[in-house]
């Protein structure tokens, strides 16, 4: 892995051009072909496109309520109670995010409110291209459940061999209403516009790689998105007291999801950025997906050795990572200095797999630089806000000069007067 000692100014240079969005023509001109193509041709262009990029040749894309309940009946007991102890944390800790509707009636003669109200339907990409990811459907369904959503369809890339059992069997676990094999862009395609099979939603969610992560900003604006959750990174901050092999280990666990994903170290210690480097070599040999993981730390992956552990958050704050892992000593002391990070990590025994899985917060989390705006997916995502207002005579009253002088410095004469008419003397 590459180590560098560079002052913080020209670090700062090189990690903008590691984190560097640019965008991929290419890539962008698939994937507006494919929208487009299954825009107008529907159930036809997809088949189509699941021949071409997953091998499979669909009569129909949809899975059978009854065959999710095979599927749970069918995984082995321990994969069950994995996913139901998944299920139950991901649960409590989502439940302090539900949100209230509020009345204001501080004023007498005046009401104003918010009022939350479910999506009435949210399409769930769920991938599977590499890998299946029964624990991004947890991660999806059941934040959208608590949220009160009634429609959840739920789509994933088809396999030659049928969709995972332990996919189907966490589809059934979280609540997903209706699940259709499709993938890539042409399944985002479909959420948004609809086909004849699958029916267009209201928002998309989920993560996925470079092409569904693409998908989903070109059809923002006929639908909503949640965020753009693209290939995964990890950075990690730390000292001499942190474990080599357990860094190298944390940094391939997200190298090997993508070729595209991003694994980061910034330390104040140059052994153990030495260290580091010579564990991944090491560790890296003996995994199964190695390939992937390798062409990941190759081509985006940096070790970054500073002075100090305030450079090292300067820097970190501007990679943006989705997870940040402190293995600093005393790590929840340095709290207050991370500024942009999807999820962070606190300490030696908050791997980040452990996230990952079983702890409770979400682990689709923005990508890409994104977390300078942008939060991990919750139940807020699945909800909307409504305001409403009510105003008695005298309380209009005593705000109609206020109303009617801006109205009329903004030229909208018809705004001031719909006020006035309220208070004209009966002609
Ligand atoms: N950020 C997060 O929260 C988060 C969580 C889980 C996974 N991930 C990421 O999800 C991604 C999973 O990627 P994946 O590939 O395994 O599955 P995927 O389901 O995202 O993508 C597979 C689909 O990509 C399409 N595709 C593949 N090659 C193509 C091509 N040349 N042209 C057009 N379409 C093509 C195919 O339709 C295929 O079905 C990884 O990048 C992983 O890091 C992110
Ligand atoms: N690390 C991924 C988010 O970037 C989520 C995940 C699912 N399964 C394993 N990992
Ligand atoms: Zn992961």
């Amino acid at each position: 892995m590459k180590i560098y000692e560079k002052s913080l100014n020209e670090m700062k240079k090189i990690v903008a051009r590691y984190t560097e969005q640019t965008i991929d023509f290419e890539i962008e001109k698939t994937v507006s072909e494919i929208i487009q193509n299954v825009a107008q041709n529907g159930d036809q262009a997809v088949r189509d496109y699941e021949r071409k990029f997953d091998n499979v040749n669909l009569a129909d894309f949809s899975i059978p309520a009854f065959q999710l309940d095979q599927a749970l009946d069918s995984i082995d007991e321990d994969l069950r109670a994995a996913l139901e102890l998944a299920k139950q944390n991901i649960t409590s800790f989502h439940k302090q995010e539900i949100e209230n509707s509020f009345v204001d009636v501080s004023t007498p003669g005046i009401m104003r409110g918010e009022k939350i109200t479910p999506l009435a339907s949210v399409g769930l990409y769920v991938p599977g291209g590499t890998a299946a990811y029964p624990s991004t459907i947890l991660m999806c369904g059941i934040p959208a459940k608590l949220a009160g959503v009634k429609r959840v369809v739920m789509v994933t890339p088809p396999q030659p061999a049928g969709i995972n059992p332990a996919v189907l069997a966490a589809a059934k676990l979280a609540g997903v209403d209706e699940v259709y094999q499709v993938g890539g862009a042409q399944a985002i395609a479909a959420l948004a516009y609809g086909t004849e099979t699958i029916p267009a939603v209201d928002k998309i969610m989920g993560p996925g790689n470079i092409f569904v992560a693409t998908a989903k900003k070109q059809v923002f604006g006929k639908v909503a998105i949640d965020m753009v959750a693209g290939p995964s990174e990890i950075g990690i901050l730390a000292d001499e007291s942190a474990n080599a092999k357990e860094i190298a280990a944390d940094l391939l666990s997200q190298a090997e999801h993508d070729k595209r994903a991003r694994a980061m170290l910034i330390t104040n210690s140059k052994s153990l950025a030495e260290a580091v480097s010579k564990e991944i070599e090491r560790q890296l040999s003996t995994l199964p997906r190695q390939e992937i993981a390798r062409t990941s730390i190759e081509d985006r992956g940096f070790i970054a050795v500073m002075e100090n552990t305030a450079e090292m958050f300067e820097l970190m704050n501007d990679v943006a990572p989705e997870h940040l892992e402190v293995q600093l000593k005393n790590p929840t002391q340095y709290l207050g200095l991370i500024k942009n990070a999807g999820s962070v990590f606190l300490g030696r025994y908050a791997s980040e797999p452990l996230g990952d899985y079983v702890a409770g917060p979400n682990h689709v989390l923005p990508t890409g630089g994104t977390a300078r705006f942008a939060s991990p997916l919750g139940v807020y995502d699945f909800v909307k806000r409504t305001q409403f207002i009510q105003f008695d005579q005298q309380n209009l009253k005593a705000d109609l000069k206020a109303i009617t002088k801006l109205a009329r410095t903004e030229g909208l004469e018809a705004h001031a007067r719909a006020i006035e008419a309220r208070f004209d003397k009966e002609d």
